[in-house]
């Protein structure tokens, strides 16, 4: 008996101790559970409590141990172990069922961790697409506020626009989609968290239960055990009550931890519920920015119709454009090619007009000339020289009419002699007056024609003077030059023209080159070995002039050339003709036409008779020569007025070399000049006279048809040259005096022979005025048709 007791008393210890075990169980799960879900005060109490239990589980079992010493023990009774084992199957049973509620709950905690997390994430997602979308809409904004601000470019807006347009309604429809996508998401998630809420609540409410079933069988094991040992022993009360007072501490703190459990639930879904009403207010203000962004675009998209309308326009312009471009250029090529023809022929038409209007006008300049005559006689009376004034001589006996320029009175051994030439200069005429009445022949020199001007005059009379002048006052050869300048510079660029100068020195019928570099050297004339009939001089020297300064030097170089050939330059000036031959030649490239003309500036010699003063030796033949060369001239103008047939310019070297500047249309001026000294009246007289016989043949010969014809049948006819030179005259040949009214008895019974009828030179006056005048008249009605012609 006493060993059956024993026996159900080491069973009860045993199960003791496994209920302890489990006990110690339960504790490490609550501990896992605590360290899972954080330590609080409530869990450190906790912690207390379970060392109490350990120390009062250690006392327990101490009491055991005394008891099973003790001999009393025995009182336990079979049916005691029986319902202590029952007890314990049971306990083991609900605790196995407690342990499982907890792994259930643990695992649900998991899950609404996860859950939690998945949440968080799809929250952290959600406001990432959140901020994602508010960038995108104030791009979007900024994009509509530049394009409202930016001016319309067309193209580039419209492209802008269907490209924006596209992306955001492709970001929309994608925001929906995830928006779809996470409202599923987060409902499936809702519902399984109330799922889980649902669990989690029956769990605990059956873990309720099941604790206070627990407590309950624990009340009454404790109860057994109190009617089992307490009555026996009355030192394991106080032990038992420390376990109930244990126990009560351990579903006080259980409690508790459920209340900070469910707290934590609360808070949670406190939390998940506040999530989700933030997630909602912000999906509805993504909602609110999406509408406001569909707004914009409804509100761009009749800009962008509108853009897009000017963009098709554009592009259809642009299209035909090219189509327009060709049809443009060939318009404006259609209408550059009539212009051009028109333009064209209107030039031509022009062209023709300048051609004519060119020749009438050198037709007109010609009829001028002619109509002033082609042979012009001018006096030029010079000064008195300061040294002169106090001689005897200084007294003039010259004076001139006051009414006429063209007259000068000469008293002479008290007889008043009249000349009439074609201009006298007083001695006060300036070189620039003389020039003035010269420079018309230097422009028909342009226009291609010959003209010869010669100073005639005894030594000293001013024909130097008149001719090359001073270097502060120039005289006529450069003044003829620098007008050549001026005119051929003013017809430019239609013009070109060559401008070339030769100087020569005829000496005792000698030729020398004055600007050569062998001065010794006698030049020949020879005609041209190309058939034109044309003379011309082998080795002159001819330069280039292109300046006033050209000519400077030209004329230096002659000087110097004229100064180093003889040893007295005064007397050798006086005993020689000096000839500037100055050769224009022209080219009009519009036309293609060419002129040539030919200007002789000649300062003759003196031509006083020295012959009667009786000369001799070298001084004989100089004169011997001088009075050769001017005979010879006094005939070839004598033969040329006269129409002779024969015109003897070989007889001098002077008129051969001269022969293309007097014949033809060539112009040829005779500036007689004039010594105011009464010594030299003399000689005034003879100079006057022979200028006289001269401007008379050209008046009564002159006829504006025959004239250009005569010259040139005259000037072509060598063969008679050649017969006149063998019989030059020695003296001056005279010429027919025209005038006898101008002239005077004097001067016809003084000059011997006239040449022509005497009643032919009395009429010529006549005839020359009538044909004069119908010239001028001839020339007026050309003139007056061809402007005509002319004007459109
Ligand atoms: N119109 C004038 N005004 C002022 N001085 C003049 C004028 N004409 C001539 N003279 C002066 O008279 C002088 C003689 O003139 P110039 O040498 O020109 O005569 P010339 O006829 O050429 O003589 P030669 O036949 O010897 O060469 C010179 O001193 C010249 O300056």
């Amino acid at each position: 008996m006493a060993r059956r007791r024993g026996e159900e008393l080491t069973g009860l210890c045993l199960q003791v101790e496994e209920l302890e075990e489990k006990l110690s169980d339960r504790t490490q799960e609550v501990e896992r559970l605590r360290s899972e879900l954080g330590a609080t005060d409530l869990e450190k109490q906790l912690e207390l409590l379970l060392v109490e239990n350990q120390r009062l589980k250690q006392e327990l079992k101490s009491c055991r141990r005394a008891e099973l010493q003790s001999p009393d023990a025995d009182v336990c009774s079979c049916s005691r172990s029986q319902e202590a084992e029952s007890l314990r199957r049971e306990v083991s049973r609900w605790e196995s069922q407690a342990r499982q509620r907890e792994r259930e709950l643990l695992e649900k905690t998991s899950r609404a961790e996860s859950l939690r997390r998945q949440l968080e994430e799809a929250r952290w997602r959600q406001g990432e697409t959140e901020q994602r979308l508010a960038l995108r809409l104030r791009e979007c904004e900024e994009e509509l506020a530049r394009q409202a601000a930016a001016p319309p470019r067309v193209k580039y807006v419209t492209h802008t626009v269907e490209a924006e347009s596209a992306g955001a309604h492709k970001a929309v429809a994608e925001l929906q989609t995830k928006n779809a996508g996470l409202q599923e998401q987060l409902s499936a998630q809702t519902q399984l968290l109330r799922e889980l809420e649902t669990q989690l609540h029956e769990s605990q409410r059956n873990c309720a239960q099941l604790r206070t079933q627990l407590l309950t069988d624990r009340g009454r094991l404790c109860g057994f055990l109190l009617r089992v040992v307490g009555r026996r022993d009355g030192e394991l009360v106080p032990g038992l009550s420390k376990v109930l007072v244990y126990e009560g501490e351990m579903e006080r703190a259980q409690g508790q931890l459920e209340a900070e459990m469910h707290n934590l639930e609360e808070e949670k879904n406190r939390v998940i519920e506040e999530a989700f009403i933030r997630a909602e207010s912000e999906m509805k203000a993504v909602h609110e920015n999406l509408a406001g962004v569909r707004m914009n675009l409804l509100s761009l998209q009749p800009a962008l119709r509108t853009l897009t309308c000017d963009y098709n326009l554009l592009k259809r312009q642009v299209q035909d454009f090219p189509v327009m471009l060709d049809k443009a250029i060939g318009d404006a090529k259609r209408e550059i090619c009539q212009v051009i023809s028109e333009v064209s022929s209107t030039n031509r038409e022009l062209l023709r007009k300048y051609k004519r209007e060119i020749n009438l006008r050198k037709k007109c300049h010609n009829e001028l000339v002619r109509l002033k005559g082609n042979i012009r006689v001018f006096c030029r009376v010079r000064p008195v020289a300061q040294e002169e004034q106090d001689s005897a001589d200084a007294t003039t006996l010259l004076s001139f009419d006051s009414d006429d320029d063209a007259i000068l009175y000469l008293s002479n051994k008290g007889k008043v002699m009249t000349f009439e030439l074609d201009k006298v200069f007083p001695p006060q005429a300036t070189q620039e007056e003389v020039f003035q009445e010269v420079q018309s022949l230097i422009t028909s020199c342009i226009d291609g024609y010959n003209v010869c001007i010669f100073a005639y005059g005894q030594t000293g009379s001013g024909k130097t003077y008149t001719m090359e002048g001073v270097a502060d006052d120039p005289g006529i050869n450069q003044r003829a030059l620098r007008l050549l300048f001026s005119e051929v510079s003013d017809k430019a660029p239609d013009w070109e023209y060559n401008i070339t100068v030769s100087m020569v020195e005829i000496y005792n019928e000698t030729l020398r080159n004055l600007l050569g570099e062998n001065l010794t050297d006698k030049l020949d004339i020879k005609m041209n070995p190309d058939g034109s009939g044309q003379l011309y001089v082998p080795g002159l020297t001819e330069f280039t002039v292109q300046s006033p300064e050209d000519i400077n030097k030209v004329f230096e170089l002659g000087h110097m050339n004229r100064a180093t050939a003889c040893t007295n330059l005064n007397e050798r000036s006086s005993r020689s003709h000096a000839l500037l031959v100055i050769t224009v030649s022209g080219f009009n490239s519009a036309t293609s036409s060419r002129t040539q003309g030919k200007l002789n500036l000649v300062d003759l010699a003196g031509s006083e008779r020295i012959a009667k003063s009786g000369a001799e030796g070298s001084r004989l033949r100089e004169a011997q020569c001088i009075n050769k060369s001017l005979s010879a001239l006094g005939d070839v103008i004598n033969a040329l007025r006269s129409k002779h047939s024969h015109v003897p310019f070989r007889n001098s070297r002077l008129t051969y070399l001269l022969q293309d500047s007097l014949s033809g249309d060539s112009k040829t001026l005779m500036m007689v000049q004039v010594s105011p000294l009464a010594a030299n009246m003399s000689e005034s007289a003879c100079s006057l006279k022979f200028a006289q016989r001269v401007r008379a043949v050209e008046l009564t010969s002159s006829s504006s048809s025959s004239r250009r014809h005569e010259n040139s049948s005259t000037s072509s006819s060598p063969t008679h040259d050649s017969v006149e030179l063998d019989s030059p005259p020695v003296t001056p040949v005279p010429l027919p005096i025209s005038r006898a009214s101008s002239a005077g008895s004097t001067l016809s019974s003084g000059l011997g022979v006239a040449q022509g009828p005497p009643s032919a030179v009395g009429g010529g006056l006549t005839d020359t005025h009538t044909a004069d005048s119908e010239s001028l008249v001839t020339l007026t009605l050309r003139l007056s048709r061809s402007l005509v012609t002319w004007l459109p």
